[in-house]
């Protein structure tokens, strides 16, 4: 980047991954070659390390690679598979501020390599709008073009989601791959994804994204630069003409059968799911629903808390499918705690729709405990996101939910923040004014982690008590209480005093067992 460009106040090169994250990087990358699995610098065989290896031997489209049955053929999905190596980003800085402009591409980097690529630069450029046409105007293209081949770029990758169209003009005119932000999110999950609903939501969310940017395989292939005709028209109207028109007619009715085929799979799966928690709702065993932006350490309190042996990589999105645990709160309640995938700004909104099945875990959780990185500089704005995203999920946002609970209003939130080893200790100090009710923590190192215990404990919902109390006559207000608070399932008069049989919280359970005339009486 020369002086005039550097100066240019539209302008600005996002900060280069800070190198130490290569060896991290190298833990989580997936090798072109199948079969080929380095499960990670000297880890312990635990629960998460074996876990890692199965998934680093993973192939990346389950259904969609060569060794697919129903499309063998889709050639140019295959393409649009990602190998992701050598890798240069651009942002389009439409709003906010500059600080969340480059916040906004610093995570497009961290998601380039947690999809296994080497970012080597990051362009953000200022505008309006996107480019309808080319995503970024035509003076900044030129200028990403030079970038993609100062630096040998082989990919490039869009801070956004783009037009079919946009897609097919960058591509002929930087000469290079180009991703966007959308297909990267999704690829990320295909690598991760474990479970078998986890990937069928997965390839059906590709395929959806991959469906209007079909093109004939002859076209892509050969990238000829202009005289493509029709310009930046959106889906599908490409690649009609020649020798791949058949093919794309072709692969276009195979993808729709798949997703259809996956539908209904999907379909039944979440039946399975919804029985299951409804057997654990009638257990009226409370949930407690761990949820937060990626990479935040929900995993690692979860561990922290119940010791559960859970995948924790410094890697975005290591949990792709909902782990549950359970747990005894001191007071000897049982609860359950749900680890959940994390949260991304701009989350695909195919994804919102796939990834349906653990939001709803969290929306019909007892509680929310919402974990926030508080050595990330831009927590704050990190809550803000999950808080849309969860709210567009317990809105009316949740597309074809109709079997879930009914009024599914979010559950309440308590707020954790973690990694307060890590955090400034500024930073932390405003942390804590501006969010007074949440508890500060450290996984790692165990700070805070009792009173986050207790914490827990008070602000899950107290289960009904049932019990029978001989109350002495003196105690009139305690009756009245049980009546206007509880639920009295019968009343006995006798010499010694009232009766009760009564369903209560547990705190007037110990208030009246406090008052019961001889605790013989009580059951
Ligand atoms: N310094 C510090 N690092 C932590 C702490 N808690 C977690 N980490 C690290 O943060 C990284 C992410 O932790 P995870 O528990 O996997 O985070 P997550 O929120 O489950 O992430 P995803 O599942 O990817 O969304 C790991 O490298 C952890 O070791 C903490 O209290 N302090
Ligand atoms: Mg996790």
């Amino acid at each position: 980047m020369t002086g005039p460009a550097a100066q240019d106040p539209r302008t600005t090169t996002a900060p280069a991954p800070v190198s130490g994250r290569r060896d991290r990087r190298s833990d989580i990358r997936l090798d072109a070659t199948p079969g080929v699995s380095d499960p990670g610098p000297d880890d312990e065989p635990t629960g998460g390390a074996l876990d890692l290896e199965e998934r680093s031997s993973l192939r990346r489209v389950p259904g969609l690679a060569g060794s697919s049955t129903e499309l063998t053929d889709v050639t140019e999905v295959e393409y649009r598979q990602l190998r992701l190596e050598r890798v240069v980003l651009i942002g389009v800085w439409t709003e906010g501020t500059a600080r969340e402009a480059d916040a906004s591409l610093v995570e497009l980097a961290r998601l380039a390599e947690t999809a296994g690529s080497e970012v080597l630069d990051g362009l953000v450029q200022r505008r309006q709008t996107p480019d309808p046409a080319t995503f970024v105007g035509s003076g900044k293209l030129a200028e990403l073009r030079e970038t993609v081949q100062a630096t040998g770029a082989d990919t490039v990758i869009a801070d956004g989601e783009l037009s079919p169209g946009q897609l097919r003009q960058l591509e002929e005119k930087l000469r290079v791959k180009v991703v966007d932000r959308t297909a990267l999110i999704l690829d990320i999950f295909a690598q991760h994804a474990r479970s078998r609903e986890g990937k069928a939501q997965v390839e059906l969310a590709q395929l959806r994204y991959f469906l209007p940017r079909l093109r004939g395989w002859g076209e892509s292939l050969s990238r000829q630069g202009g005289g493509a005709g029709g310009g930046g028209a959106g889906g599908g109207g490409v690649g009609t003409r020649g020798p791949g028109e058949t093919k794309l007619e072709t692969d276009r009715r195979r993808i729709h059968r798949r997703i259809a085929k996956l539908r209904r799979e999907i379909e039944g799966m979440s039946t399975v799911r919804e029985t299951k928690r409804g057997r654990r709702q009638q257990r009226a065993v409370p949930s407690v629903a761990i949820a937060g932006y990626t990479n935040a350490g929900k995993s690692s309190l979860l561990n922290a808390i119940t010791d559960a042996g859970v995948l924790v990589q410094d890697a975005l999105f290591a949990t792709l499918d909902p782990t549950t645990r359970r747990w005894e709160t001191a007071d000897g309640r049982e609860v359950t705690l749900t680890d959940t995938v994390g949260f991304v700004r701009h989350l695909p909104h195919q994804l919102v729709d796939a990834f349906r099945s653990t939001l709803e875990e969290v929306s019909d959780a007892d509680l929310l405990l919402h974990v926030v990185d508080g050595s990330d500089p831009s927590a704050q704005d990190q809550i803000a996101a999950v808080r849309e995203v969860l709210a567009e999920v317990s809105g009316d946002g949740v597309p074809r939910s109709s079997t879930s609970v009914a009024g599914s209003s979010a559950p309440h939130e308590l707020l954790v923040v973690n990694k307060v080893d890590a955090a400034e200790p500024l930073a932390l100090a405003q942390l804590r004014a501006a969010l007074p009710g949440a508890v500060f923590v450290s996984a790692r190192t165990g700070e805070g982690l009792d009173r986050l215990r207790a914490r827990l404990a008070e602000e899950l919902p107290h289960p009904d008590v049932e019990l029978e109390v001989l109350l002495p006559y003196t105690e009139g207000a305690l009756v009245a209480r049980t009546h206007s608070d509880g639920e009295v399932l019968a009343e006995r008069h006798t010499e010694d005093g009232t009766v009760l049989h009564a369903r209560v919280s547990e705190e007037l359970a110990a208030s009246l067992r406090r008052a019961a005339v001889d605790p013989a009486h009580v059951s």
